[in-house]
This record gives C-alpha cells, sequence and structure tokens, in this order.
C-alpha cells in the first residue's frame, strides 16, 4: 500500500524541527522537488485558485498538518498526514499504532466503492405498483445512468443495482429509487447526482408521480472501511489498563451522551486525513454518524473486546466515502501532495488507512481516559496555545507551557500572570 519499505518508526520525529521531519517525510515517501516546496510554502494555496475553489473569496484559512508515524497497515509502513487545529490529535495516533505495531498494526479491508442516489417519488396512489414498474425498468435504468458518465464506466464503474423501497411519510407514501453506483476512485457525489437528475422523468413517465429530490445519500453503507488490530495487554499497561479500556467501551455502546463522545474522538482522526487529502469532511461525518444509529439508536462506530490470550481486540466498521479525483482532492496541490505522502493509489486503500487512523484515535483516547484521564496528555500538549493566546512568542512559548504543566494550571489567567512574571524577572 505504501510506496515505501521504510519504517514509519522514525525515532525522535516530533523532536526533530519542522525542516527535519519534512526531510524525513520526504525520504520515506520519495517526494520530489515540486512537492516538498509546496509542503514547504508557508500559505499553501494562492488566491486565485481558492477563487475557483469557492465563492466570494477574500482570504484562505491555513491548519496545521501533522504526520503520524508507527503506522503499519496491511503489513506495510505509513505516513499519515493529519490536517487538524486541536492538539494531542496527532501524538494520540504516534503513540497507539507505536503500542501494536510489533503485533502487526492494522489489518483492514473494503465492502466496495458504492455510492448511494436516491430519487424521491411522490402523489402516487399505488406505491407498490409504482415500484414494480420501475424495477421492471432497470436494464434501461442501468444504460441510462452509464450514458451519464462513459468515462466512470471505461474505468470499470457505473451502474451496479437498483433498490425501490417504499417510505412512509407524514405527507403519505413515498417511493424512493436507490441507483447503486460504483463511483471507484471518486467520492461520487456530483457523478451519481447526474444520474438521479437524468432519470427522474423517466421514472415519472412510468409511474404518473412526481419526482422531487435527486440526490446522493450520505449513509453510504455500501462503501465501509474495516480495520482491526491487537494490543497485548503487557504493551499497554497490563489487565487493568486492558479492562478499563473495555468499560470504557462499554459505556459507549450502551450510553448516547458518551457515544457521540467516543465518536467526536474517532472522527478526530477520520476527519483530519479527510481534510488533508482534501476530501469532504461532512460528507463523511454524517454517513459515520448516521452509520453508528442504523440500529435505531445511536452507539460506538468500534467494538473492544478480549482475546482467549488476554489481548486487547478493537474493530472498526465506517462509511468512508473519499476520492482520489473529484471534488478538491485534485486541484488543491497540498492535498496532492498529501497523498503521495501516503503513496495510494486508489480511492479503497485511502479508506482502509483513515480507518486504521480512527481506530488508533480511539484507542489513544480510551487508554487515557481510563488511565490518567484526558488532561494530562491533552493539557499538556494544549498548553502550547495557552500560552501564544496569552501572548507569548518564540522561546517565552515553551517556557511559559512547562510552567503551567509543572504548576497543573492550563488555563489563561494563570498564564497571562506568569508571563508577565517571567518578562519581568527577564528585565
Ligand atoms: C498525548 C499522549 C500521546 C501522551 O502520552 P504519553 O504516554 O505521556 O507519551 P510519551 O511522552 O510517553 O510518548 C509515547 C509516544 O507517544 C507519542 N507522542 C508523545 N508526545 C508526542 C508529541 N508531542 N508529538 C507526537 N507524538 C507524541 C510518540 O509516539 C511517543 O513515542 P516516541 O516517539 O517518543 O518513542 C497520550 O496522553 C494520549 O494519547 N492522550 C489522548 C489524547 C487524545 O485523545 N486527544 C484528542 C483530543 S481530546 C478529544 O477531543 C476526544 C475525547 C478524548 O473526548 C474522545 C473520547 O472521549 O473518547
Ligand atoms: N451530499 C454530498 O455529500 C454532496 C457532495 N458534493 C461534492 O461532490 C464532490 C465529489 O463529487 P465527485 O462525483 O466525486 O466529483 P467530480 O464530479 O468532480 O469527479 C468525478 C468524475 O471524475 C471522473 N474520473 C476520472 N478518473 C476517475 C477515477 N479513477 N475514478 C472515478 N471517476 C473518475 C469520472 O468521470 C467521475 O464522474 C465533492 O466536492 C463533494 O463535496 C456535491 C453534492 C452533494
Amino acid at each position: 500500500m505504501s510506496i515505501s519499505n521504510l519504517t514509519s518508526r522514525i525515532p525522535g520525529f516530533h523532536r526533530m524541527s519542522t525542516a527535519e521531519r519534512l526531510e524525513a517525510v520526504a525520504a520515506f515517501s520519495d517526494l520530489d522537488e515540486t512537492t516538498r516546496a509546496q509542503l514547504a510554502a508557508p500559505g499553501n494555496i494562492d488566491t486565485h485558485l481558492a477563487d475557483h475553489m469557492i465563492e466570494n473569496v477574500v482570504a484562505t484559512l491555513s491548519i496545521p498538518i501533522g504526520v503520524a508515524t508507527n503506522m503499519r497497515v496491511d503489513g506495510k509502513d505509513v505516513l499519515v498526514p493529519m490536517a487538524t487545529e486541536e492538539s494531542s490529535v496527532v501524538a494520540a495516533v504516534c503513540n497507539s499504532a507505536r503500542q501494536c505495531y510489533d503485533s502487526g498494526g492494522f489489518i483492514t479491508s473494503v465492502s466496495g466503492t458504492l455510492m448511494i442516489a436516491q430519487v424521491q417519488l411522490v402523489g402516487v396512489t399505488d406505491p407498490e405498483n409504482a415500484r414494480l414498474r420501475i424495477l421492471e425498468h432497470r436494464d434501461e435504468i442501468a444504460a441510462i445512468c452509464d450514458r451519464c458518465d462513459p468515462m466512470l464506466v471505461q474505468l470499470g464503474g457505473g451502474f451496479r443495482d437498483l433498490e425501490v423501497r417504499i417510505v412512509d411519510s407524514r405527507g403519505g407514501p413515498m417511493v424512493v429509487t436507490h441507483l447503486i453506483v460504483d463511483t471507484r476512485d471518486a467520492m461520487g457525489a456530483n457523478t451519481v447526482n447526474t444520474m438521479a437528475e437524468t432519470l427522474a422523468p423517466s421514472i415519472e413517465s412510468w409511474t404518473g408521480g412526481k419526482v422531487f429530490l435527486r440526490i446522493l445519500s450520505n449513509l453510504a453503507d455500501r462503501r465501509l472501511a474495516r480495520a482491526r488490530a491487537t494490543w497485548p495487554a503487557e504493551a499497554i499497561g497490563g489487565e487493568a489498563v486492558r479492562d478499563g479500556m473495555i468499560s470504557a467501551y462499554h459505556f459507549a455502546e450502551a450510553d448516547p451522551y458518551r457515544a457521540a463522545t467516543h465518536n467526536k474522538g474517532i472522527m478526530n482522526g477520520v476527519s483530519a486525513v479527510v481534510l488533508a487529502t482534501g476530501n469532504d469532511t461532512r460528507a463523511v461525518e454524517a454517513g459515520a454518524h448516521a452509520y453508528a444509529a442504523r440500529k435505531g439508536r445511536y452507539t460506538s462506530l468500534t467494538s473492544w473486546e478480549v482475546t482467549a490470550d488476554g489481548s486487547l481486540a478493537g474493530s472498526i466498521e465506517i462509511p468512508l466515502p473519499v476520492g482520489l479525483v473529484g471534488g478538491a482532492t485534485k486541484i488543491h496541490p497540498t492535498a496532492r501532495a498529501c497523498l503521495k505522502i501516503l503513496g495510494v493509489s486508489t480511492a479503497a486503500e485511502l479508506a482502509r488507512i483513515i480507518a486504521a487512523v480512527g481506530l488508533a484515535q480511539n484507542f489513544g483516547a480510551m487508554k487515557a481516559l481510563a488511565t490518567t484521564g484526558i488532561q494530562k496528555g491533552h493539557m499538556a500538549l494544549h498548553a502550547n496555545n495557552v500560552a501564544i493566546a496569552a501572548g507569548a512568542v518564540g522561546d517565552e512559548v515553551a517556557m511559559l507551557a512547562a510552567i503551567l504543566v509543572e504548576r497543573r494550571q492550563v488555563r489563561q489567567d494563570v498564564a497571562t500572570a506568569e508571563l508577565e512574571r517571567m518578562r519581568a524577572g527577564a528585565a
């Protein structure tokens, strides 16, 4: 999966300067000079490109990209770029992956690259008959869809299946057609939306009803990515730690209030890779949370168990509609550079790595929560932000952050007072 045979365990990576880290990543992923320059540039898209990406552009917002080390996915080492504004997210993935590296890292799979588009039909008095009339036109529907995107068909994708459901709504029964389309290396929203819009007049003529909505479903449950990993009890601090983590999982599984936070932690990692690669974070997040509620109650996206030999085994299954083409993936130069770091050549490979990151992220948060509490590790790293917000600059940032951590008071008011004291002492 990775383009490199080098190890993702890079000793001291987090103690290097940003320039040294970039050199190490460039060597690992065999980045060319242009890609290195793109990653090293302070602002990473010009306003001209930005103005073509969205509307009414006045500026761009830079988000840090950190690289997660220690990730071994399906037997190959990979460095994972993560775009996030939140401290400790990247560190947690590095730390979690480190603890399962020797037991094989992450094993992943995907269900496929199928997306669903919905066509909503209303105003039919005989929905059961309408449903069958639509199903009878399967071959014609396949041809209409495939004619919309000859390039996709040429690449081995296109229409795959048809489902017609009757949805009881407060406005009466709706006949909802699902077009199931293999969108290959594209996320596929625009692709399937075009198919749904093109098909709509035919559905009206076959049934006598009225079509309103023609749009993809973000519950991409035909595009699942899965990852699993095993952490030996001795690698994570013993059986008591393992059992605390299992209890944390049981809490999330049973209680939607806890599950929302547990899954937010998973999405810390998932969304960071989705964003770094120029993919649609909202599409993935909507799909993940809908999938977490698919059994009628919102619950954990991960599962945690104890194996026969006493190890902790984690697994995740999550819809991951991400692409290597389409949307911003191909046009944003930094997203392209991040894909080069990952060394993936298909959207399915990207989805598999993202699922592994989601599982690692969940491990890191649960372990911290079940042992020292989240504040120790998270606030130690967040102390830098608090120091900067208090006005620290240059070397003051690390010095002030260390004082806040030492005093166990990572707070704005303490930071302001300590900074004043530091400056008075230095004067
Ligand atoms: C923060 C750690 C990793 C410290 O953990 P630690 O055990 O104190 O770290 P350590 O200093 O002993 O270092 C161990 C390894 O961690 C990594 N590591 C350590 N420091 C760094 C760093 N600066 N940059 C990059 N990597 C780092 C690195 O791999 C390092 O190995 P080394 O390379 O030294 O051989 C740990 O406490 C942790 O994982 N905490 C969880 C953090 C977390 O989940 N943050 C997310 C934000 S909180 C949230 O939004 C979600 C939440 C928590 O609410 C979800 C939920 O409730 O489920
Ligand atoms: N509800 C949602 O999630 C919605 C999302 N969107 C947006 O749609 C965009 C993604 O739509 P796409 O259809 O993926 O983008 P797109 O229309 O830009 O690109 C997809 C096209 O690329 C071509 N292509 C070239 N090489 C390909 C390959 N290897 N595999 C597959 N196709 C290939 C195909 O013709 C395909 O139709 C994202 O920007 C997303 O934000 C749009 C509407 C709704």
